[in-house]
């Protein structure tokens, strides 16, 4: 693959407290303010949630930044986190623009047992070379990669309003709480993150390679009751906490009120996001991913 040559990535955004009951985001932040870092613009994305210990007021601030909504005027009856978006584009974005930040990097966490995972769209090899970097220096935390499959014009969440963006997710982590082992994962993410840049920018060049990758395939959802939309099964055991584990035809996945056991009747595929507190209003009791190789070119800083 040809070299990649980026201008310096000077100006870095770090957001917490985007799903405002994420706690290490939200400390993470607090901390970083408090340490007035220069080199970084860190934000607390949704205060009002972040306040009220709530993921949101109105409506998901990380569903809110597809182009279509971007461009949507704002009136008295908007929802909250719209025109927090609004803003959050002014400040980072706008996305699509010169103007943008050059790389945002939102932090949030997940009640599933996912471990330490990037979340990324498209091929931004940044995204790669940082994971890279990272998965070198964290070898004994389960780290992952997912990428979504989405034009950046349709990219709903915080980050794609960056040149570059991804989002540091990490769990297990209820939600409201904050736990050392969880925001440790993410710290060290961060500061390996910051380091990496610091290195570009000063120069270094960055071999190319391949990573493993799990790409965002489907949702899968609750079974329902088709009156009432109640769930009427739970996360088998067997499938709880197993995220990343492959799940085979014939495989658990649910386990009825009643007794049953629901099996997988797909093809063989990765399950992540495996009970998802925020997910059961999305209809998501889990999603599924196919594990793929993507190779990603060398890459220096571009010398004019
Ligand atoms: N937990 C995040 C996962 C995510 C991160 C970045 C982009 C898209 C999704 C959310 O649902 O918003
Ligand atoms: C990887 C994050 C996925 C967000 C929820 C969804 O796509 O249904
Ligand atoms: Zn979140």
């Amino acid at each position: 693959m040809e070299h990649v040559f980026l201008p310096p990535l000077s100006r870095v955004a770090v957001c917490g407290g985007t799903h405002g009951n994420e706690m290490s985001g939200v400390y993470m932040v607090r901390e970083m303010q408090r340490q007035k870092l220069e080199a970084v613009t860190t934000v607390l994305s949704n205060p009002r949630a972040v306040d009220a210990c709530r993921r949101y007021i109105d409506t998901d601030l990380n569903r809110c930044f597809p182009d279509e909504l971007l461009n949507a005027p704002i009136t008295d009856s908007s929802p909250y986190e719209l025109r927090r978006a609004h803003e959050l584009n002014a400040q980072l974005g706008p996305k699509g623009s010169d103007a943008a930040m050059d790389l945002v990097v939102d932090l949030h966490n997940t009640t599933a047992n996912m471990g330490l995972c990037f979340i990324f769209y498209s091929k931004d090899w940044l995204t790669l070379h940082i994971y890279k970097y990272i998965q070198s220096k964290m070898a004994s935390v389960p780290l992952r990669v997912i990428q979504l499959d989405i034009p950046i014009s349709e990219a709903y969440s915080l980050e794609s309003v960056g040149k570059h963006g991804f989002a540091i997710e990490v769990g297990p982590q209820p939600t409201g709480v904050l736990r050392a082992d969880i925001y440790n994962m993410m710290k060290e993410a961060l500061d390996l993150t910051i380091e990496w840049l610091q290195k570009f920018n000063s120069g270094s060049t960055f071999e190319g390679g391949e990573v493993e990758a799990y790409v965002r395939l489907e949702s899968v959802d609750y079974p329902r009751d088709p009156k009432t939309g109640e769930i009427t099964a739970a996360i088998h055991p067997q499938l709880q906490d197993n995220d990343f584990k492959l799940l085979r035809r014939g495989d658990p996945i649910f386990q009825s009120f009643s007794g049953e056991t629901l099996k997988h009747k797909g093809e063989e595929l990765y399950p992540f996001f495996v009970n998802e507190c925020a997910y059961y209003e999305k209809k998501v009791a889990f999603l599924l991913a196919r594990k793929v190789t993507l190779t990603f070119p060398s890459i220096s800083l571009k010398r004019d």
